[in-house]
């Protein structure tokens, strides 16, 4: 039986980081942003209740969907964000699903689930073993910050719209300390895997 891990944490703690690391070990990983991604293409079931929800403003001139101004909604809007997330989450849950059975199918030892919001949605029942990648509120905003090249401000509103991490380091199984280089995250990930009894030997 295949073990699934829940790794979730909030926006730029560094999941990507943590699923890279997974990657190397050759474990496969199914990341939910890449999903909700797909699932919201011109032409999807998603991106029609969208743009009947949202209206023609929220679409680029190739007809696909401007992202970041959808984002400009959602992440002030509460109630415009639950609208997005009951069209989107269905899908992505659905998309994730069909490849943990593809990985069960495979009798992959580890498959690993990428979700940020996890705890927000509920969906621990899609998993074993959670898994969380925690940074300090400064290290979050600073990277935030970097990586999106976004104002303090529009950053301060995407880390509200999530549960803070500190309230998630309580639900987790695990927790990895981010705030530090890559080379003491592995460290950490790796005493996690054994903790969880996996034996892969392929931790280099
Ligand atoms: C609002 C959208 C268009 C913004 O797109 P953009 O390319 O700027 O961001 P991206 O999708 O890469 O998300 C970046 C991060 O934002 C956070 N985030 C995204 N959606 C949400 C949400 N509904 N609530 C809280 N945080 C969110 C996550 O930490 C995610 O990792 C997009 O995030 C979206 O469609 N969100 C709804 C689907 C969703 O909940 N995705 C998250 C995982 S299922
Ligand atoms: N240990 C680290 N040291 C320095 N920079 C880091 C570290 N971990 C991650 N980063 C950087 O911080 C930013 C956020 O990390 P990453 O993209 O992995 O986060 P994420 O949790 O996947 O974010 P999101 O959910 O928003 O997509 C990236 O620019 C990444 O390069």
């Amino acid at each position: 039986m295949s073990l699934v891990i829940g790794l979730t944490g909030g926006i730029a703690s560094g999941k990507s980081a943590v699923s890279n690391l997974f990657k190397e070990m050759d474990i496969t990983v199914v990341d939910a942003d890449i999903e909700a991604r797909l699932a919201v293409m011109k032409g999807e079931s998603a991106y029609v209740k969208i743009l009947a929800e949202f209206g023609e403003d929220i679409l680029l001139d190739n007809g696909e969907i401007d992202r970041q101004r959808l984002g400009s909604i959602i992440f002030y809007q509460e109630e415009k964000r639950q609208i997005l997330n009951e069209i989107v989450h269905p899908e992505v849950r659905k998309r994730m699903r069909d490849q943990v059975e593809q990985a069960i199918k495979n009798s992959e030892e580890v498959v690993v689930l990428d979700i940020p919001l996890l705890f927000e949605s509920k969906l621990t029942y899609m998993v074993d073993k959670t898994l969380l990648v925690y940074v300090n509120d400064e290290t979050q905003l600073k990277r935030l910050i970097e990586r999106n090249n976004l104002s303090e401000g529009d950053a301060r509103a995407r880390i509200r719209s999530q549960m803070p991490l500190s309230d998630k380091i309580k639900l987790a199984d695990a927790v990895i300390d981010n705030n530090g280089s890559i080379a003491d995250t592995k460290k950490q990930l790796l005493e996690i895997l054994e903790q969880f009894g996996i034996t892969k030997n392929n931790h280099n």
